[in-house]
């Protein structure tokens, strides 16, 4: 069983089983972390996109409900981790048309808030609106009609089928625990902007629980996106904009002209193109490792799609921010591999045997993984997946 081996600061517990696998990481309290006394840059970048950008509406709500959740737990001397999920957005209006995703289901963070609450953590889920939520994944709409599992019984009620019923039983018993017990607290965000706030106000509300506070950094986090000053009111129209449209769209225009050397696709008119100018998104993490929860247990997750770089950019960010632990995955095989990457320990793929589901399955998670050196050809992959 792969375990989080919680330093000996933190009140004796069973180590948390997050992925059933042979291997062994242990998570020790980062002791070199830089001086969190003088101002970084990062703290600088900080400070200007937090004053620059609008604190969401949901803000004050959401931080509330976090407080009264973490402390509830605090006082029963339970272990909370924020697990995050789904994908950012970056709108490219105010009035919200358009807007560029991020890649991500929720699979990830939705069943790896079940392991954390079948392993007696708390849980504070931060996921994408409308993404894949723990125990409901297996019957969502995203994956099969929940219609589908249930049929009239002979006295008018809805009567799950028979074939399903043993599991979404389990299913039922598990959520319903949850919630009975307060374990389980779902926040949702859909842009970058929501997600920020609302992380940066949580990860603070951690800051506590020192290193029983488990930051599990799942979610697909925007790299880019559109600073207020630039961003459009109205929809960005394509043909037919009224003046006053134009005018606003202009600034979009004028925009493209630093964008001259760029051209090319002489074909389409400069008017008719929508060229986008993006800002980059500051690196958050390493405000989270240095100032907003300095004590907690903070892993991350790394995605690529080249697995010629992924290990190395894992390796980076682990360098970069200094935290406890960088889970890479390949998007073509994310749902059968990760690779951990941890401080003084060697690179360690762990890898569903391919006979069985994914490593998110919604069937049958593993007993147990295999453990290799290196990456899965994506050629090799079972069928359908
Ligand atoms: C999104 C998936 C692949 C799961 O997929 P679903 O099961 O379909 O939900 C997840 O495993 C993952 O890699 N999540 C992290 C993806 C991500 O955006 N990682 C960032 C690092 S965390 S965002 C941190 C920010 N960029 C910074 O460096 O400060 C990156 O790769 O750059």
């Amino acid at each position: 069983t792969l375990s989080f081996n919680l330093p000996e600061s933190v009140p004796s517990s069973p180590t948390s089983s997050v992925f059933s696998d042979s291997s062994e990481i242990t998570m020790s309290s980062a002791s070199s972390r830089p001086d969190s006394t003088r101002q970084t840059s990062a703290d600088v970048a900080e400070r200007d996109y937090f004053n620059e950008n609008p604190a969401p509406a949901s803000l004050e709500k959401y931080t509330k409900q976090a407080k009264e959740f973490i402390d509830f737990h605090a006082a029963a001397g339970r272990r909370v981790v924020l697990v995050t999920s789904g994908g950012t957005t970056v709108p490219l209006e105010r009035q919200t048309v358009r807007f560029i995703d991020n890649f991500s289901a929720g699979t990830r963070g939705a069943t790896s808030a079940e392991y954390f609450l079948e392993s007696g953590y708390a849980v504070i889920f931060l996921h994408r609106q409308f993404s894949l939520l723990p125990y409901s994944r297996h019957y969502s709409h995203a994956t099969d009609c929940f219609l589908d599992f249930l049929h009239e019984g002979p006295d008018g009620s809805v009567v799950a089928n028979e074939e399903y019923q043993s599991k979404m039983l389990k299913v039922l018993r598990q959520y319903n625990s949850a919630k009975k017990q307060n374990l389980l607290l779902t926040l949702p965000f859909t842009t970058i902007n929501d997600y920020l706030f609302v992380l940066r106000s949580i990860a603070q509300l951690m800051r506590p629980l020192g290193p029983s506070g488990l930051l599990y950094l799942a979610a697909a986090v925007s790299d880019f996106f559109v600073p207020p000053e630039r961003m459009v009111e109205h929809k960005i129209q394509s043909t037919n904009a009224t003046d006053s449209q134009k005018n606003s769209a202009k600034e979009n225009v004028e925009s493209e002209e630093t964008f001259d050397n760029f051209d090319s696709s002489p074909a389409v008119p400069r008017s008719k193109r929508l060229i986008v100018d993006l800002d980059p998104v500051p690196k958050f993490l390493k405000n989270l490792v240095d100032g907003w929860a300095p004590e907690g247990m903070i892993v991350s997750f790394k995605l690529e799609t080249d697995p010629e770089i992924l290990v190395h950019k894992a390796q980076y960010s682990l360098d970069r921010y200094q935290h406890h632990l960088v889970i890479g995955n390949l998007l073509s095989t994310r749902k059968w591999e990760v690779v951990f990457v941890a401080p003084g320990q060697s690179d360690k793929w762990i890898r569903v045997p391919r006979r069985r589901k994914t490593i998110v399955g919604k069937e049958n998670i593993p007993d147990g993984g295999e453990e290799s050196d290196r990456p899965l050809n994506p050629n090799d992959l079972p069928e359908g997946e």
